[in-house]
């Protein structure tokens, strides 16, 4: 089987105004959608990132792709390499998410690969990645404080602003009652810290027995995230299961982990393989976000969860705003890693749309299962792509820019980190 043609497709989904530390979400998220053609009538099928540079990325590589074997992910990886000679390593440039281009640009490509072998051989993509350990894959409910969208141009809102504790309390009772999420992580970083504590604590009231966590993404001092950490009980019979980057960077990450057993959890600090000895050696974290779409693609995810369980750390699943083959992708991972004991993250709520045929997958109790039929057990709706690469061109957006879409809602915000 050889690769004969790629198509990549950069596609515009409606988004809502959900907050983070840096700022708050444009009207669309993107997302690149890889179709891998094939001299056998395979097509394997891939989602990634949208923005400028991921897309550029993508498209240089794509031609360097034909005449390739897709069980063949050593010439995959060179070929990548040799064409974007400057783009990889822990110090390359850090527009994406401060994720790096060639690992990003692999995880795509790899997953594509690994559906043509999947469809190839008649296996799911999880048997290629060492078997299922489970094939129900719980995910948590991702709470955002949001404002109320005022362009509908490109889409409805969804349950208007939330901006106090009440008001994510009632956003969670509304996801629980949908999905039946049976956890919930809440995007920290936004409000006052005291405010954040009084979210959590509201939430644990209206929900005793839902595992909880909070990310703010590096926006609190040492003192302030042990502060916070005290005001929720700390780690025995406390709110939360674990705290996800509660200080700036590795060093910072350390020394609050010295002071602390309150497990710290982290996608920020741990993006490279040679990041997870760093922070073994510093203790600066107990659990790693796991993440197909830039831990070398779903290889590289399952490596990581063995080396986690190697170092003694726990895995969890990051996510950012996503679609249906990414969900496909993260149910295959997380059933092939033994030690992914957290229930994942998603966003998939938070957008109404989908790509793939047969529509949105059910969620019953939170969980989804994975897919069982070859590859990655999913096939795309042309109509629903054209659509959305329709929707891309006209909202002329190529970047996602949090920071500079605030200023819309708070003229007055100034991007800081550590923020409090
Ligand atoms: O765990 C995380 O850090 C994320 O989910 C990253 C996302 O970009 C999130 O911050 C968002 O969607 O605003
Ligand atoms: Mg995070």
């Amino acid at each position: 089987m050889k690769i004969t043609r790629i198509t990549i497709t950069p596609i515009a989904i409606p988004d809502v105004p959900l907050a983070n530390t840096k700022g708050v979400h444009p009207s669309v998220f993107l997302r690149s959608i890889i179709e891998l053609w094939t001299d056998t009538g395979l097509v394997g099928l891939g989602e990634t990132y949208g923005a400028k540079r991921t897309l550029e990325g993508l498209r240089t590589v794509a031609p360097r792709l034909e005449g390739l074997d897709p069980w063949d992910r050593h010439d995959l990886r060179r070929r990548i390499e040799a064409a974007l000679p400057d783009a990889g390593g822990v110090n390359a440039p850090t527009a994406l998410a401060d994720h790096k281009l060639v690992d990003v640009v692999y995880s795509a490509f790899e997953i594509a690969c690994l559906d043509l072998v999947g469809k190839a051989t008649g296996r799911p993509l999880h048997d290629l990645l060492g078997g299922a350990v489970r094939r129900t894959i719980p995910f948590c409910g991702y709470l955002f404080y949001k404002f109320a969208k005022r362009d509908l141009t490109f889409g409805p809102d969804i349950m208007g602003e939330v901006m106090t504790p009440d008001a994510m309390v009632e956003q969670a009772r509304e996801f629980v009652g949908a999905y039946g999420f049976r956890s919930l992580k809440l995007k920290g970083g936004v409000l006052e810290p005291d405010l954040e504590v009084e979210t959590l604590l509201k939430l644990r009231e209206a929900f005793p027995d839902h595992a909880l966590r909070i990310d703010p993404m590096g926006a609190w001092t040492v003192p302030t995230a042990l502060r916070v950490i005290d005001a929720l009980g700390g780690v025995h019979g406390g709110v939360l299961e674990y705290l996800e980057d509660p200080c700036r960077g590795m060093d910072a990450m350390a020394e609050l982990s010295a002071q602390t057993d309150m497990p710290l959890a982290t996608n920020l600090v741990v993006v490279e393989f040679e990041q997870v000895i760093e922070a073994v050696k510093k203790d600066a974290v107990q659990i790693v976000l796991s993440d197909p779409h830039y831990w070398r693609g779903a290889t590289g995810a399952i490596h990581l969860g063995e080396i986690c369980r190697a170092a003694g750390l726990g895995v969890a699943m990051h996510s950012n705003s996503h679609l249906g083959i990414s969900l496909a992708a993260m149910c295959h991972v997380a059933a092939a890693t033994p030690n992914l004991t957290y229930d994942c993250d998603t966003h998939y709520p938070w957008s109404q749309k989908e790509i793939v045929a047969g529509g949105r997958p059910a969620f019953v109790d939170g969980c989804v299962q994975v897919p069982e039929e070859p590859g990655l057990g999913v096939e795309l709706d042309h109509e629903a792509v054209a659509e959305l690469h329709d929707l891309y061109q006209r909202a002329m957006v190529a970047d996602r820019d949090d920071t500079a879409e605030i200023l819309k809602y708070r003229p007055d915000f100034v991007r800081k980190v550590p923020r409090w």
